[in-house]
Parts: structure tokens; sequence; C-alpha cells
């Protein structure tokens, strides 16, 4: 087994859609007949029809994890498609070499209506392992799906989550020189997808994977490379993952964003960050690691609002909208209102996240005079932050501040 061997080569791969089934079928009949007659005119887009993948090229050798991502629509799944021969592309070549092991849609490749059991040995006689083969293996498929009580049953019973367990332990444990795995990992529960991440990161060493997710930390944690796709165009990062991810992180920032409050008791009259007023410009910021991060805003409150206490918590989340920190002030804060409005200022005296784009919300919360805590809103990504100078490889958002003996 050579580790510098060549699994898999995609050249110059595309495939097209037509966005409505009327056109589509003609489109079909017509190609069909200039099929016949040898006159292909793959690479021209008719009316309603778009690239799904646009000359795509790669290579991928054993050991290396390629990750696809991009937007929703950008083509990823189409792509998985093409490499297990599930659909045709319009031109390109696609070469793999050895046994691929894939897990794409939920129930594909299973037959509803046998039992988990009898799938497995179908799916083991696809990939060309004989009756025997796959008896040695049936218990470690079982051991590794944990669905034992359920593997008579026939697979249309199965939950999402049954399926996917049933569906990545036949192909992880198949032995295959290409792994390739869909999104549907997301659909198991949290044991089983770390159970399944680790199997992938032991697996990376001895084939081919490739691996759709929206998550960039799982992404970072199993990817050696990566491809960002656009509208079915691909930019592909060798060997730098970090840089194709804050690629994709870029992608989702607009020019401008507006404050949108969700209060029926309070309007925002102003935030400042930095110093820097987020209603007047563009909310985006720019803070190098370690820096400070200073809030101030100033909230207005109805005419007839009473309240005791108040409290504000400013949360940062990561671009996959997970809270990575908060800052909070007490509960028993007196309600300092002032003309019906509320100033606070929020001193983070260094930011330790590391080189990524974060959001801003705040959420307000307040008591009653007897005590019964009410949401009064939220500020929601009221500023895009963006922090450099700390490139994380393993993508974690906080360096804590340690000394090593
Ligand atoms: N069979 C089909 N017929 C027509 N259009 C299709 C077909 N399959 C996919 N598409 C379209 O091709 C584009 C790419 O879809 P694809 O499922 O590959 O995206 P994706 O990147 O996997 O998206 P997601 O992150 O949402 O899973 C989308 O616009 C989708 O609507």
């Amino acid at each position: 087994m050579e580790n510098d061997e060549v699994l898999v080569k995609v050249e110059g791969l595309s495939k097209k859609f037509c966005k409505d089934l009327k056109t589509s079928l003609w489109y079909g009949i017509k190609d069909l007949i200039s099929g016949v007659k040898g006159n292909k005119n793959e690479r021209v887009l008719r009316p309603k029809e778009f690239w799904a993948v646009k000359d795509v090229n790669f290579e991928l050798k054993r050991g290396e994890c390629l990750g696809l991502i991009g937007h929703n629509g950008a083509g990823k799944s189409t792509l998985l498609k093409i490499l297990n021969g599930l659909i045709k592309p319009d031109s390109g070549q696609v070469t793999i070499k050895g046994r691929v092991g894939a897990l794409i849609e939920l129930g594909a490749g299973f037959n509803p209506i046998l039992s988990g059991r009898e799938n497995i040995y179908n799916n083991g006689a696809i990939l060309g392992f004989s009756r025997k083969e796959i008896d040695d293996k049936l218990e470690e498929i079982i051991d590794f799906a944990e669905i034992r009580e359920f593997i008579d049953m026939p697979v249309q019973n199965y939950s999402s989550g049954m399926k996917v367990r049933l569906g990545f332990a036949v192909a992880a444990q198949m032995e295959p020189d290409v792994l390739i795995i869909d999104e549907v990992l997301a659909v198991g529960d949290v044991g089983f997808k770390i159970k399944c991440y680790n199997k992938i990161s032991e697996m990376t060493s001895k084939c081919a994977v490739i691996f759709v997710s929206h998550s960039m930390p799982q992404i970072a944690r199993v990817c050696t490379d990566c491809i960002l796709l656009n509208r079915g165009v691909g930019e592909y990062f060798e060997g730098d993952v970090g840089r194709a991810i804050e690629a994709y992180d870029k992608s989702f920032f607009k020019e401008e964003s507006t404050i949108n409050v969700i209060s029926d008791y309070f309007s925002v009259e102003e935030i400042f960050i930095n110093g820097n007023s987020m209603l007047k410009s563009n909310s985006r910021i720019k803070l190098s690691f370690g820096k400070q991060l200073l809030v101030n805003s100033k909230l207005r409150f109805l005419n007839d609002f009473k309240l005791s206490k108040v409290q504000f918590s400013l949360v940062i989340t990561d671009k996959s909208q997970r809270a990575v920190a908060i800052a909070e002030n007490e509960f028993d804060t007196k309600l300092k209102l002032i003309d019906n409005v509320i100033n606070f200022n929020v001193n983070i005296q260094e930011l330790n996240l590391t080189s990524n784009i974060y959001s801003l919300t705040l959420n307000v919360i307040g008591r009653t005079v007897n005590n019964t805590r009410i949401v009064l809103g939220r500020v929601l990504y009221f500023s895009e932050l963006e922090v450099i100078g700390k490139k994380q490889e393993s993508y974690a958002p906080v360096i804590l501040n340690s000394k090593w003996g």
C-alpha cells in the first residue's frame, strides 16, 4: 500500500441541471436524439439550465482527506454523487482506484424492504466481498452501528439516525480505499457523530476520504485539503484548510448589515464598538487578538416601563451561530433609567479569540418588582467582528491564558 498513490483523479468535471422539469424532459429527449446522431453539445447552457458543478479538478492520494464546503446549493452533493457513480457528468472524467465506501443520501444504497442484516450482505456483495468475508465483518459492522436489536428489522422501519448508523458502519468497515461521506452524518446523535469523526481520522491514514460538511470545526479536524464550491465552481485549497475556512467565512459577509432589534420594550438609540457607531457606519469591526473590546449602548425604553433589575449579556457567536463567548453583568444591577434611557458600557480587556469572523448579539433580561424574570429583547448580530493576528489550525475559537510547567 503506497502512501502517495493517487486514488481519486477528477478532471474538468461539469454537471448541469435544468430549473424547470418540463424543459428538462424536453432537453432530455433532444439530447437523446442528438446523442444517437453523435452531435453532443454538453458544454453549452441552454435557457433555464445552470451549472451545478463546473470544471472541477483535483487529485486525492491515500492518506488525504478532502473537505467539500460551500453554501447551500453550491454543488457539494452533486459532486459526491458523480464521484460515487450515482449521476453521470456532462463532461469531464473521474478515475477512482480501489473500493469505494459511501454514505451519501439517507437510506440510499439500502433496499428498504430488506433487513439491516440482509442489506449488509447486499452492500458487501456489491463491493466485491464473498459471503465468507462478509460473515467475518458482520459482527464488527453491527457493533459499530450499535443497532443489534434491530438488525433483523426492515430498513424502511429504521429511524433516520439508525439508517445513518448502519450506512456509516457499512461504508467504514468494508475497508474502502476511498470513503465518501456527505452531510447526512449530521443526523446521527452526538455520541455516534464523535465515534464517526474518530473513525474518519483513523481511516484517513489508510484510504482517501472525501467529506462534506457545514461544520467548520469538523472540517478543520479531519481534512487535509479543501474545495470551496460556489455555484458549482471549485476553489482548491491544497494543504491549507485554514485558508479555505477563512474564504468560506468571508463569503457570508455582507457589506451593509442592519441592526435587528427584537423587543416590545426598548429601541436602540446608539451602539458604539471601540468608539465606532454601529448605527452610522458599516457594522464591521476589525480587532487584533488580545486587544480591548469596548461596547457602549443607549437603549430607550417605553414610557410606562417599570422594572427593578436588568441584565445585559453580550454574546459572541461564530459563523455557524455557535456561541463561543459571553460577557454579562450581575443581575442585581439597579435599573438606571434617565428620561427612559439606559446607558451601559461593557469593557472586555483582552479578547483572546483566534483569527476569524464573529458576530455580536445583545440580550436584555429584566426582573419585575416581584422578581419574575422577563426577556426584554435582543439586538441581533449588530456587529461583525473580524479578529486578526492569531491563526489557529484546529479552529478553536478561544486561546486560554495558561502556564506550562
Ligand atoms: N436532480 C436535480 N435536478 C435539478 N436540479 C438539481 C438536482 N439535484 C440538485 N440540483 C440543484 O443543483 C444545485 C446544487 O445542489 P447540491 O445538492 O449539489 O448542493 P449542496 O452544495 O449539496 O447543497 P446543501 O449544502 O444544501 O446540501 C442546487 O441548485 C440544486 O437545486
